[in-house]
């Protein structure tokens, strides 16, 4: 049965009776796996990526690269990739993840054949027809639903490339997307954005840092990336832990006086979950990195957050959260594009943070969130990931908190209950 039609389940939050003092590894980054597995395919020599996320994101992505003819092998806790020439027909089952139903249509350009492409019904719903013009307008031949999934990428084996102007209001992954490929276009590609800001720059130097370690040439300006045409030569990339997925675990440790330490942080990254690091601070937490670890412990406040939170959008739902929490308001604003991630991130949060007795107001762009004593009750997830952990941060300060479908976060970690009961013993 797909995911998004499991039986929902209510899973009672654990309540924190003390604090939350623990020490994890998290799973890789789901992020830095799926452009792993992208370049490796696109990679003109093996690649060994180590410590790569398995769950159902990183499942997905290597489900449509084997589709292309990409040969994937586990090796213990590794992934061995080797790429062959890439083919259709094929079927490509997105499920709900964003990097695979905008970074694998580029890659299915340049396979021979045809590829179609479908996924949960809330797939249908999440932007992707600016880089389907903009595929288009680079040579590619694609059949789509009014910019939508499903959608047939008709692929000829090769991509022209040049220059393209795309709206990467909607999605930073448009131009990551474009960018992972481009080396392979017969042109490269120089993409520029015009519209709104591009949110999740984070993620966009993580594209270009993981496409120059694998010897592509990349120039960035203002709003303007291009990719010069060569070969990509990858041989080993190694996955972070996932630094968006320590929120959660940091935030235990912010709203109940505890202390969490999360192993393997790197001293540098382009993940967006480093700047927990500062944010966690302005809410009141103590953060500390030494010797590749990080240590966040609470100091008995947890004060509000006003930030422009367009950079680190994914951060959002855990950071909500933590204001809910708070003994301030908060104002999280710059995340309009929120609202066509997993779920209407911005709704899911007002709707759930209220029904359990919170103020929260909808901003067009955000929320706004004032201190209220909340109350036990069913926390929604929306078959969204973050909605779900963000339901279990609450409950450790919120008796009778319960998460409906925990499963769902499978998206991105693969034993989230398991962790979170680990942390809490
Ligand atoms: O490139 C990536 O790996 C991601 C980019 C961001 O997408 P948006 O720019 O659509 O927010 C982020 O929210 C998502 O979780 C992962
Ligand atoms: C927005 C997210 O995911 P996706 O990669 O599906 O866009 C997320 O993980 O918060």
């Amino acid at each position: 049965m797909p995911e998004h039609t499991a039986a929902a389940q209510h899973w009672p939050a654990p309540v924190a009776d003390r604090p939350v003092r623990a020490r994890l590894t998290l799973p890789g980054s789901k992020s830095v796996t799926n452009r792993a597995l992208i370049l490796a395919a696109l990679s003109q020599t093996p690649c060994l990526v180590r410590r790569p996320l398995n769950s159902r994101d990183s499942e997905l992505m290597v489900g449509a690269l084997r589709a292309l003819g990409t040969v994937v092998v586990e090796r213990g806790d590794d992934l061995v990739v080797t790429p062959a020439p890439l083919r259709g027909p094929a079927s490509v089952d997105v499920g709900n993840a964003g990097t695979v139903m905008r970074f694998v249509p580029p890659v299915a350009a340049l396979a021979a054949g045809d590829v179609h492409f479908d996924g949960d019904p809330r797939a249908r719903e999440r932007p992707v027809g600016e880089l389907l013009a903009a595929l288009r307008a680079l040579g590619a031949a694609i059949d789509d639903t009014d910019g939508a999934l499903p959608m047939t990428v008709r692929g000829t084996g090769r991509v022209r490339g040049g220059d393209v102007v795309l709206d990467a209001s909607g999605s930073s992954q448009f131009v990551s997307a474009l960018l992972l490929a481009g080396a392979r276009f017969e042109r490269g590609v120089r993409v520029r954005h015009e519209g709104a800001p591009v949110p999740s720059r984070p993620h966009l130097d993580m594209t270009v840092e993981m496409l120059r370690a694998a010897g592509v040439t990349v120039t960035v300006g203002d709003d303007v990336w291009a990719v010069e045409p060569g070969p990509i030569k990858v041989t080993e990339i190694t996955v972070e832990p996932d630094l968006s997925n320590a929120a959660p675990f940091l935030a235990a440790a912010l709203v109940t006086d505890g202390e969490v330490t999360i192993d393997g942080w790197p001293e540098r990254t382009t993940q967006p979950g480093d700047h927990l690091r500062s944010l966690f601070t302005r809410m009141g937490g103590e953060v500390e990195w030494a010797d590749g670890a990080l240590t966040l412990r609470g100091t008995g406040r947890v004060l509000g957050l006003e930030a422009d939170l367009r950079e680190v959008g994914e951060l959002t739902p855990t950071i909500a959260a933590v204001a809910a929490l708070a003994s301030t308001p908060s104002r999280l604003t710059g995340i309009a594009h929120l609202r066509r991630h997993e779920t209407d991130r911005i709704a899911a949060l007002a709707t759930e943070i209220n029904r359990l007795g919170g103020a929260v107001e909808e901003l067009p762009d955000g929320l706004i969130i004032e201190p209220r004593p909340l109350r036990g009750g069913v926390f929604h997830s929306y078959d969204d990931h973050r909605m779900a952990t963000s339901g279990a941060v609450i409950g450790l300060a919120v008796p009778g908190v319960e998460v409906e479908n925990i499963a769902t976060t499978r998206k991105t970690l693969p034993d989230f209950p398991g962790l979170w009961a680990e942390a809490l013993a």
